[in-house]
């Protein structure tokens, strides 16, 4: 692996290895870049197109699983829970004595990747979203046994470049997952819905995907400025016998809230089943 003057000296023992650059990997190296890291960061990927994409589009170094770990401070993992116990293998044949492990697997416990590396490694295991790319990302992390304080704290503040970072019992990382992991998918699903719909009532896709995004932007940062209570909110855009309350009854109608509360469930239990190597 080519390496300049400077990523050989001083900033060695701060190097950052990111194992699986795909969209979650990707989105928070986007975070350190930021930040201003690119010189401390090393990517890894199966895909050699994908990781040769990466290298250059964050002017960072690549290099194979080896390579990435060996000199490594802090290791990234971000393949797919599938992926991962032959990337821990890999991972711990290389690893440092004193290198921290953070994984975004989703549903991979601490217990589960402590197995599978060299004794007493410290591991904290977080779950993001993709909104790390843009710097509004949502993560969650859960330290391991081996994983002091002070370690948690640095994993925290290495994601706090990509967004909002909160400690939590790891017993509730499948329902983080089911909440703030898959959510925006269902942000996303629900934009597709709104933009298909104010297409059918006649306005062209580009204009009802400006109206739709910037309603969700708008009504987003109200939640987050005002900490006002969703149902207030709801409320003041309903006036009696007006438009709001026409369409809300068709939701309650469909029962769309009682279909958010089942498909949640469904993303928590499957979080706890990838734990348990189903799939
Ligand atoms: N996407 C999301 O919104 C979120 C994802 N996560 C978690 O992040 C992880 C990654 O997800 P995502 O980014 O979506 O997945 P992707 O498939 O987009 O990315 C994973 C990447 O890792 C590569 N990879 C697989 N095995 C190895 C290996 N041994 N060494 C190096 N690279 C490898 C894959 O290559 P190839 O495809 O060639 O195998 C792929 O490019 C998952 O565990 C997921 O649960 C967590 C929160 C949110
Ligand atoms: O769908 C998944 O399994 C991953 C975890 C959370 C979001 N994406």
């Amino acid at each position: 692996m080519p390496e300049t003057a400077e990523q050989s000296s001083e900033f060695v023992g701060k190097r950052i290895a990111f194992l699986g650059v795909g969209m979650m990997g990707e989105a928070l190296l986007a975070g350190l870049v930021r930040e201003g890291r690119p010189a401390q960061i090393v990517v890894s990927d199966h895909s050699s197109d994908r990781q040769a994409e990466v290298a250059e589009k964050y002017g960072v170094q690549a290099g194979s699983v080896a390579e990435a770990v060996a000199g490594a401070s802090r290791v990234i993992l971000a393949v797919k829970p599938k992926d991962m116990s032959a990337l821990l293998d890999e991972v711990g044949a290389h690893l440092e004595s004193d290198a921290l492990v953070i994984s975004v697997a989703a549903g991979l416990t601490t217990a589960y990747l402590e197995e599978h590396l060299p004794a007493g490694t410290p591991v904290v295991r977080v779950m993001p979203n993709t909104p790390a790319l843009v710097g509004e990302g949502m993560s969650a992390v859960s330290a391991g046994t081996h994983c002091e304080e002070s370690q948690l704290a640095e994993a925290q503040a290495l994601l706090s470049s990509s967004g909002k970072v909160i400690a939590v019992p790891e017993s509730q990382l499948d329902a983080v997952t089911a909440i703030s992991g898959s959510g925006p998918a269902y942000v996303f699903y629900v934009v597709e819905a709104m933009v298909e719909a104010g297409v059918l009532l006649g306005i062209t896709r580009a204009t009802a995907t400006e109206l739709v995004v910037q309603t969700l932007y708008g009504a987003a940062t109200m939640l987050k400025e005002t900490g006002d209570h969703p149902t207030l909110l709801r409320e003041r855009v309903s006036s009696p016998g007006g438009t709001t309350v026409a369409a809300l009854r068709q939701l309650d109608d469909h029962k769309v809230r009682a279909a958010f509360v089942t498909a949640m469930e469904a993303a928590a239990r499957r979080s706890a089943e990838l734990a348990s190597g189903q799939g």
